[in-house]
């Protein structure tokens, strides 16, 4: 399917962007199967869009808010993933309740909170473990390093394919994080990249040859469309046909 970069001159217009794709894709998933399913990603990269998605006029009733990784820290932590989004987004928007879907991070074990959340979503889409469910939309950001998710350079969640979501880590922290293969069924995956300091792994990942355990967005590899949105300081020096 669809897989373009897509270049544009700073934050704004690439924030201005990704809104414009991210209402039509809710819309079309909408119009065709009557509800539109997103994963999150966090960072500080989509606050902006998050903050015009909130006076968006959508179907918020027909909507469902997963994330697709997060700190393991309470709602409350300000590293929080859904509590970041909860007070620039969700808080303002008259999405129900029973729609947003927080990552858990409450159980002693952050494997059994990763298990939780597989299970949650499995029944959220009426399925049988072993299943995978195809998200309408998966928004992703990449670090500097390369990591997308909570799928970080050289650790065991890179690995996982029998599981919907597992345990990632962080310089020793725990994170919970979808899988590759729960990203890549994704109806639309799009990469929200901004900054000089992606410019290093975003060579690295657009190299004709290359590492996904050295530079994991580099692993993302969804039958459905994959969009690379970037901002001039992180894209400008890519040699890609889009
Ligand atoms: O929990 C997280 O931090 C994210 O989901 C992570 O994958 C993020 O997208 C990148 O680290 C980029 O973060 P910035 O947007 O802050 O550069």
């Amino acid at each position: 399917m669809t897989h373009k970069v897509l270049i544009y001159p700073d934050r704004q217009a690439l924030v201005s962007a990704a809104f414009d794709l991210m209402v039509a894709r809710i819309r079309t998933a909408v119009d065709e199967r009557q509800r539109c399913t997103i994963a999150l990603s966090g960072g500080s990269t989509p606050q902006p869009l998050y903050a015009a998605l909130a006076q968006a006029d959508l179907p918020w009733d027909r909507i469902g808010i997963y994330w697709g990784d997060e700190r393991y820290v309470p709602p409350s932590h300000p590293d929080s993933n859904y509590g970041m989004t909860k007070r620039i987004w969700l808080d303002s928007c008259p999405i129900p309740a029973a729609n947003i879907h927080p990552m858990p991070t409450n159980f002693a074990d952050p494997q059994q909170a990763a298990a939780e959340y597989d299970r949650q979503i499995l029944a959220d889409f009426g399925l049988e473990a072993g299943s995978i469910p195809a998200f309408d939309l998966i928004l992703l950001g990449m670090g500097d390093d390369g990591h997308t998710a909570s799928l970080f350079p050289h650790t065991a969640a890179l690995s996982v394919r029998d599981r919907l979501v597992t345990v990632g880590e962080k310089d020793g922290q725990p994170r919970i994080t979808f899988t590759y293969p729960l990203i890549d069924r994704a109806r639309s995956t799009i990469f929200l990249i901004s900054g000089a300091s992606k410019q290093t792994a975003l060579g690295e990942i657009f190299a004709p040859t290359g590492d996904a355990d050295t530079y994991p967005a580099r692993g993302i590899q969804p039958q459905g469309e994959l969009l690379w949105l970037l901002d001039a300081d992180a894209g400008k020096d890519l040699a890609i046909a889009s």
